[in-house]
């Protein structure tokens, strides 16, 4: 049976600990700062158990026979990276690439743990075979994951372990069974809409931080596991039409507090030691596999943005003026960016043992550019708009009050688009642009892959400098030094 949506959603009544604006959030299928959330992640299981789908974004899992989502797939050459990509972004589409942290990109991350399960081996084989069985737990119940792997943000001069006690997740006791651990984990984004939670630590840690370096995974209702969730803005989204992504795709963050969780050992994939945990992310295609996935969400969502600037300037009738046209024209090139360096990191892919990896190089291109570029966009949006995004109806109730309905039928006027389609239009780019979750998605496509510096820092790393130093040298090797 293919995982569908009301698998999903029963999946989410398990009794977790979420707290929101001061509260236990009792089902979180049915609050109303979640729920509609919890139903966009229930569609997506929904549409690949669609007869219409089920070929495309499933296959049959080796170990059960049963169809899971492609993003568990471990392709073995570029045609199997390109079929899964084609799955992985036909699943963006029904979220627009709002849900950044959709259940195929933490699947994508321990699916490449699975082929770096080698590296555990070699520290401690019971480490590779808790990666490998993992794998195929989270692969053969189709779970939806997500992960919490940057410590909460506090003095940047201390290290981790000189930090006060209990705010940056430790263990604190070991037995026969495992793990205790104690302590914050910055931020979980999708932890509502999860099954289960990947914790590690992808910041550089030291000698002394062996107590920080630890990686496991735990069902999102451990005991002690607490969601501290940030401020819904799905609550406060008053109507579809007037909130139309906003009311569907918030797709909840929040501080995870692990109260004295105990991690049983198969759980446990790096047990104190600083230097394998760097190794988990750089030191195998992980990284580069979660977030090669961030570029396949991206380039739906920035082809949405630019469908949206188009339609705005088609309504004001500014579409043939040269300056907007240069404005769209820039805005189509920077999207054929992304996707080009998509195609390229499949293209100029490697061998990993018998895996297919995307390029690193190409790939990091992307997240420094596409980190810069995300903001740019929406300030692309912002000018092609003027007033036009603030020129609205207060909410979809206007349309109710006959006096207040003939004004705005009067006043949204549009050569190509009646006033209810104007207002429609506007109410979107607004939320997409302007409004709170518009803005923290502007702050996740800036930091969800680190800060900038962290994210050079990758690029620099993985550019082949020996390459470009041929070139250099080659060519000062052409001619003569000073009176030679
Ligand atoms: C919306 C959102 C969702 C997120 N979701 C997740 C999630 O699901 N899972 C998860 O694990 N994490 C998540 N994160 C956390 C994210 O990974 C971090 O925000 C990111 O790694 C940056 O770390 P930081 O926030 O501590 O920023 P900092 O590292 O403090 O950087 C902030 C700024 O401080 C300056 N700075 C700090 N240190 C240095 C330095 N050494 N040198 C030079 N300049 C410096 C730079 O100007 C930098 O831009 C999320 C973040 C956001 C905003």
């Amino acid at each position: 049976m293919t995982k569908n949506g009301s698998d999903h959603v029963a999946s989410l009544r398990d009794g977790r600990e979420v707290y929101i604006d001061g509260e236990r959030a009792d089902d979180v299928t049915t609050h109303p700062a979640f729920r509609n959330a919890v139903a966009s992640a229930g569609a997506l299981y929904d549409m690949q158990a669609s007869p219409e789908f089920e070929e495309l974004l499933t296959y049959e899992s080796p170990g059960t026979g049963d169809r899971v989502n492609r993003a568990w797939q471990l392709p073995k050459t570029y045609e199997d990276l390109a079929n899964r990509r084609r799955a992985l972004i036909k699943w963006q589409e029904p979220h627009l690439g709002f849900l950044g942290r959709s259940p195929d990109h933490v699947a994508s991350a321990v699916a490449a743990m699975y082929m770096s399960a080698h590296v555990y081996d070699e520290i401690d084989p019971a480490r590779g075979a808790a990666v490998r069985d993992y794998y195929r737990h989270a692969r053969d119940s189709d779970s939806f994951l997500t992960y919490t792997i940057v410590n909460p943000q506090t003095n940047k001069k201390q290290a981790t372990h000189e930090q006060d006690a209990d705010l940056t997740l430790a263990v604190v006791d070991e037995d026969a069974e495992g793990l205790t651990v104690r302590g914050a984990k910055m931020l979980a984004t999708s932890g509502v809409l999860a099954n289960e939670l990947f914790v590690s630590g992808v910041q550089p840690l030291q000698q002394g931080d062996e107590r920080h370096a630890v990686s496991f995974a735990v069902p999102m209702n451990a005991k002690g596991l607490q969601n501290l969730a940030r401020r819904s803005y799905e609550a406060s989204a008053t109507s579809t039409f007037d909130h139309p992504v906003s009311s569907r795709f918030d797709e909840t963050d929040g501080v995870i507090f692990f109260d004295d969780v105990k991690v049983p050992w198969d759980r446990v994939f790096v047990n104190q030691d600083v230097d394998l945990l760097r190794k988990q992310f750089h030191g195998t295609p992980v990284h580069v596999y979660q977030n090669y996935q961030c570029n396949l969400r991206l380039i739906v969502k920035l082809k949405f943005l630019a469908a949206i600037a188009h339609r705005i300037t088609e309504i004001n009738s500014t579409t043939d003026f040269p300056q907007v046209r240069e404005a769209l024209g820039q805005l189509a090139a920077e999207v054929g960016m992304v996707e080009a360096l998509i195609h390229g990191m499949e293209v100029k892919g490697h061998q990993y043992g018998e895996y297919f990896v995307p390029d690193p190089a190409l790939l990091y291109s992307s997240q420094v550019l596409t980190q810069q570029l995300y903001p740019k966009v929406i300030h692309t949006l912002r000018e092609l708009s003027g007033g036009g995004v603030i020129m609205l109806p207060s909410s979809e109730a206007d349309f109710s009050n006959p006096t207040v309905a003939d004004k705005i039928r009067r006043v949204q006027k549009s050569a190509v688009a009646s006033p209810d389609e104007r207002v429609k239009l506007f109410k979107l780019a607004w939320d997409v642009i302007g409004s709170e979750f518009a803005s923290r998605h502007v702050q996740y496509e800036m930091f969800y892959n680190g800060a900038a510096f962290v994210v050079r820092g990758n690029a620099y790393r993985t550019f082949d400098w020996d390459d470009s130093r041929a070139l250099l040298d080659d060519f000062l090797g052409s001619y003569d030094g000073p009176l030679e």
